[in-house]
């Protein structure tokens, strides 16, 4: 069903208004709206255009998943919906306002935790809030600081510089620094790519605790190369074409019940059914019969 532009809805009358409230209950409102989205980027050998058309809506709550070949636009698409990247035709509205650049209802965590290495992980944190949150007091704002870092089983650590943190301790921080600031969306570029599989299978329990403790309502949308994980976490996948002018070349249903067990999902047919279409979205090739 084709959502609303902000225009068309001020021009509804009342009682298509009550009807669309009718709707959005029924499907949920929509956190971001990706609205005929192309990207091109002015190079020394002319304007490269790494994606196109593309239109997608994600509901309040829901975990997408943005999946393709090295260099198709899953970054590029990501950093239009933080802001940090202008359409060159179409727009992102989030939370209801159109992408005019970053802003605090968007937190955003990187593959490289992009924490500040002279400060430790308390103060890394609390740089956030305090930057995000003008009106509350100095004890607040620890006490948020303590919470978050308490939720990922950090606060201990609290007095440490990031230097002195394993790589899965680092995504954590960052992770609880996202969170800290409370943005309704979140956006997560590559965050467990660059961790062991056994940290990063921790780090997918650890996130979905910090959505569930959430109430299931901040919105995810995340970048990866994994198959497996984008299944155990999302709700949607988005699988891109390869570039330029990357467009969506399919959306997957992940319609497996949560919450999900990492040991029993990979028994489920359902589980094998989706792996299976994703692998054959993504990869033409299996063995070497195949060259
Ligand atoms: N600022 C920029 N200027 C010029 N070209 C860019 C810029 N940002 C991205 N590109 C190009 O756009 C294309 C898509 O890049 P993007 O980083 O979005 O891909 P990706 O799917 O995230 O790749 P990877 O999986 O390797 O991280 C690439 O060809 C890249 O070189």
């Amino acid at each position: 069903m084709k959502s609303l532009s902000l225009e068309e809805i001020q021009t509804l009358n009342d009682s298509e208004i009550e009807t669309s409230k009718a709707i959005e209950k029924i499907l949920g409102p929509s956190a971001i709206k990706i609205d005929n989205v192309t990207v091109s980027f002015k190079s020394k050998n002319g304007i490269y255009t790494a994606i196109k058309d593309i239109s997608l809506d994600i509901k309040k709550g829901e975990i997408v998943s943005f999946i393709g070949h090295s260099g198709c636009g899953k970054s590029t698409l990501m950093n239009t919906i933080s802001g940090m990247n202008t359409p060159s035709h179409g727009e992102v509205i989030a939370n209801g306002n159109v992408v005019k650049g970053p802003g605090p209802d968007r937190g955003i965590v990187f593959q490289n935790y992009s924490l500040l290495p002279w400060l430790t992980v308390f103060q890394n944190i609390y740089e956030a809030v305090d930057s995000s949150f003008k009106n509350i007091s100095k004890k607040e704002k620890i006490e948020m600081v303590e919470k978050n870092l308490k939720m990922v089983n950090l606060w201990e650590h609290h007095h440490k510089l990031p230097g002195h943190l394993s790589g899965g301790m680092k995504q954590r921080v960052a992770i609880a620094r996202a969170f800290a600031i409370n943005p309704k969306i979140l956006l997560l570029d590559e965050p467990f790519g660059a961790l062991d599989a056994l940290t990063k299978s921790s780090m997918h329990i650890e996130l979905l605790k910090l959505w569930n403790l959430d109430h299931r309502e901040k919105t995810i949308v995340m970048v990866t190369h994994d198959i497996e994980e984008a299944i155990f976490l999302s709700d949607r996948v988005v699988v891109l074409n390869n570039g330029p002018a990357s467009t969506i070349k399919e959306i997957v249903e992940v319609n497996l019940e949560r919450p999900r067990n990492k040991k029993d999902i990979v028994h489920d047919p359902k589980y094998m059914e989706i792996h299976d279409k994703l692998l054959n979205l993504l990869i033409d090739k299996f063995s070497i019969a195949d060259y």
